[in-house]
């Protein structure tokens, strides 16, 4: 549209330029032509003048019979007047008196014009104008006789005039000074100015003294008129007046004016101006239209393409495809329009594709950053920032939840005994099935390994997120089924209340955590609230961490012995290596005290390999003493058991110490075989290939199962000392154990009953036929010596 007026404005400037250059050009040819009016009025007036000299000049060639010059002129004076267009003629003496004259109503010679031409003897020349205009010669002339004379011929300019009128087509008029003072019709305006001659002087005059008066002319107005061209309207005609000076003559000055009719001129010229900026504008219009029809197409599909495009950084691909699609392409002449066209729509394609991929991509980066990979549950990360997000709301009721930490007991086992792979699957087990316990609304992270964060929102009391945690460890209890494999796993819980145990979300993970590693301590598979005696115990066990690590470093543990008698003979049959530290400042300390932490920070598998090559070294210092075989019973950790290198040190230790293989007995727990049981079997089967004995540690608290039992290759089990403490007073315990034994028998183990502290104990187990016994009656763990002494003073008695 803008393009378009300034087309017609360009159109319009060149119509316009083109009427100007048709004016200014019709202005230059009527200059040209008054040029040439003036050129041509004085050509023909000089014209006559030089006729009237010639005729002069050639008189003595006139023949006469008589010389006589007035006799002469007599002679020829009607061919004269036809062939030299002569009015009259006046011969005059040399005085200047008028001898004769020819012609009818000659004029009176001008005698100041006579005396001018006798004192000077050359002719001059005289305008006389009134009414007509005559051009008169005064000239000296020789008579037959010798005598200066003196002629005056005058002509007329009637036909100069019309001559001019015909040849030029305008009116013309000579405008002379008059000498009297008497107003006529001739006069020009209110100059003294006489209009002579003048063509078509009915029409003429009266425009020409209209002029005068519009434009108040007076004599020097006339008298200082060189050359001067008017524009006059007349009588709704419009007129050019040209004034012009002729050639000064005897005395007397004189003006021609030229009268030309440029009415038709005018309306031709405007007639072509208009037929120029019509024709330019039509042509324009045309043009125009022309170019619309032609780019009509393209620029309508260019408006729908510029129309369309910003909606693809909005996204919306199928809209714009729609819009450009509606200005279907040119499928015969396929223009660039078209090309673009069709470009664009795959643009549209492209960009749709690059933006999906684009969305999932920021989502897989979203959840990569905000999930965890393998369960899908909220990562640590995004837990973090809902947590912090509790803290920052500013609805209150938006801090009120319980945040439990829930790590599974014993996992690294199972990862290190049965490979990452199985490991994973268990973690996606486990969190589906927390999955399930718990509201849309809440929220379960893994934050890492085998640790879950449960943010359960609104739980204002213990009581209620107590209820929860029983259900978490609950949903835990089913074996999980794991290629072929039953895996039964437990975990620990520590829970923080909301706002009460932490002010951010850092120290309410904190606390979470030390509330579970209490939950750990307590016997793991329960849960824990915390509590702010926990941040005294948690460092208490940072700086028992600390000292542990030192411990190994400076070889600080030393191994007890404590004897393991067999009840039939009453002799010493062994013993079990017990653990203790020697602490540089606290004395020595009880496994108890220690034994926890470091297998809970791993510390447990070097010292544990150091305890078994200490306790075989030692069997054979006793054998090389000469105190005999003695079977070594040596407990083994969970953690310990896990350890893949286990069964190759243990045949490296029994082989450097020369150790029988049966001297040398591994104590396992019951919450070993709970964890993977396959796994376990496998590897005490490899243990009693070995020749290597097994022993069941601290049965009776446990899972105590006997479909277990009878598939483990077992050679002893250890009654726990909580069975035997109380007997015989307590008939439950005794009923317990009795039924232990009985049972252990019926699978051909043989028993050992731990805590044996008095006769009476003594003699219900051996009533019982239990095999071994162990506690304090028969000695408290003691150092190596001590036991080597105890064992000379028995074996010597012997
Ligand atoms: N993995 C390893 N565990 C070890 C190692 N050394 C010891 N331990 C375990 O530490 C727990 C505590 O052991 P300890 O303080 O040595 O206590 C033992 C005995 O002193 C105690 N006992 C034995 N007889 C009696 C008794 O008549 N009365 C009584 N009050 N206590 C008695 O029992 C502990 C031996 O128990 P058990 O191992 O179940 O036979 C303990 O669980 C050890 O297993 C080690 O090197 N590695």
């Amino acid at each position: 549209m803008g393009l378009s007026l300034i087309f017609m404005m360009l159109i319009g400037v060149f119509s316009y330029f083109n009427a100007q250059q048709l004016t200014s050009l019709y202005s230059e040819q009527r200059k040209i032509k008054q040029q040439q009016t003036v050129v041509e009025f004085n050509g023909l007036l000089k014209k006559t003048g030089i006729q009237l000299v010639n005729l002069v000049d050639s008189l003595s060639l006139l023949s006469s019979p008589n010389p006589d010059i007035r006799e002469k002129i007599s002679l020829h004076w009607l061919s004269l007047a036809i062939t030299w267009g002569l009015e009259s003629a006046v011969l005059m003496d040399e005085e200047g008196a008028e001898v004769t004259k020819w012609g009818s109503q000659p004029l009176e010679p001008t005698q100041s014009v006579v005396r001018k031409v006798i004192t000077d003897a050359v002719p001059l020349q005289e305008l006389r104008c009134h009414e007509e205009c005559r051009l008169s010669l005064i000239s000296p002339v020789l008579d037959g006789d010798g005598t200066i004379r003196f002629l005056q011929l005058t002509a007329s300019l009637a036909d100069t005039i019309l001559d001019f009128q015909r040849i030029t087509q305008s009116d013309i008029g000579i405008i002379t000074p008059s000498a009297s003072d008497a107003y006529g019709k001739d006069r020009l305006g209110k100059t003294s100015m006489l209009i002579s001659a003048l063509t078509s002087s009915e029409d003429r005059l009266p425009l020409i003294q209209n002029l005068a008066k519009l434009r108040g002319w007076r004599d020097t107005d006339i008298e200082g008129m060189d050359f001067e061209v008017f524009t006059h309207d007349y009588l709704g005609d419009q007129f050019e007046v040209q004034f012009f000076a002729i050639e000064e003559f005897a005395g007397n000055q004189a003006w021609v004016v030229v009268i030309t009719e440029t009415s038709e001129l005018q309306r031709q010229i405007d007639e072509a101006r208009m037929l120029y900026t019509v024709t330019g504008l039509s042509a324009g219009m045309i043009t125009l239209f022309l170019i619309v029809l032609v780019l009509w197409r393209p620029i309508r599909s260019l408006q729908r393409q510029a129309r369309a495009l910003p909606l693809l950084p909005q996204g919306k691909y199928e809209e714009a495809r729609e819009r450009l699609k509606k200005m279907a392409p040119n499928r015969v002449f396929a223009d660039e329009i078209s090309l673009l066209q069709s470009t664009s729509i795959k643009v549209t394609h492209q960009l749709e594709e690059y933006h999906l991929l684009l969305t999932q991509n920021t989502k897989k980066l979203y959840d990569m950053a905000h999930f965890d990979r393998l369960t899908g549950l909220t990562n640590r990360v995004h837990m973090t920032e809902i947590l912090e997000d509790k803290f920052t709301s500013e609805e209150d009721k938006d801090r009120i939840f319980a945040l439990m930490l829930l790590d599974l007991d014993h996992f690294k086992r199972i990862n290190d005994a049965l490979g990452h792979n199985i490991g994973d699957q268990l973690l996606v087990i486990v969190a589906k099935r927390l999955l399930s316990k718990i509201r849309a609304s809440d929220t379960i992270a893994r934050l890492g390994g085998d640790e879950f964060c449960l943010i359960l929102n609104g739980l204002k009391t213990e009581t209620a997120a107590a209820a929860v945690a029983r259900n978490l460890l609950k949903a835990l209890e089913e074996p999980i089924h794991i290629d072929d494999r039953n895996l039964t796993i437990t975990a620990s819980i520590g829970i923080t209340m909301s706002p009460a145990d932490g002010a951010s979300a850092s120290s309410l993970l904190q606390n979470a955590d030390l509330a579970m590693y209490q939950a750990k301590f307590h016997g793991r598979d329960n849960f824990h609230f915390f509590n702010f005696q926990l941040h005294k115990d948690a460092d208490t066990r940072m700086a028992l961490e600390v000292e542990l690590r030192r411990a190994v470093q400076d070889k600080e543990f030393t191994l007890f012995y404590q004897p393991q008698i067999d009840f039939a003979t009453g002799r010493i049959l062994g013993c079990e290596a017990l653990i203790r530290w020697k602490h540089p400042e606290k004395g020595l300390l009880s496994p108890y005290f220690f034994i926890d932490t470091l297998e809970n920070n791993g510390l447990i598998v070097p010292v544990g390999k150091w305890v078994m090559e200490e306790a075989c070294r030692q069997c054979l210092i006793w054998r090389e003493d000469g105190l005999g075989r003695v079977d070594m019973s040596i407990n083994l950790s969970p953690r310990q058991f896990a350890d893949p290198d286990l069964l190759e040190h243990i045949q490296t230790v029994v082989n450097k110490t020369q150790l029988e293989p049966n001297q040398l007995e591994i104590e396992v727990t019951e919450s070993l075989l709970a964890t993977d049981f396959d796994y376990a079997v496998t590897l005490l089967e490899k243990l009693q290939e070995m020749k290597i004995h097994i022993a069941i540690d601290d049965f009776g608290t446990g899972y105590s199962s006997l479909s277990y039992l009878k598939q483990l290759p077992l050679d002893k089990l250890k009654v726990d000392r909580a069975f035997v403490m109380d007997i015989p007073n307590n008939n439950d315990d005794k009923q317990i154990t009795a039924a232990i034994i009985a049972m252990a028998h019926s699978l051909s183990l043989k028993v050992v009953a731990e805590g044996v502290e008095t006769e009476d104990q003594a003699a219900f187990l051996k009533s019982l036929k239990c095999e071994i016994g162990q506690g304090y009656l028969y000695g408290k763990p003691m150092s190596a010596e001590a036991f080597a002494q105890l064992l000379k003073t028995e074996r010597s008695l012997a």
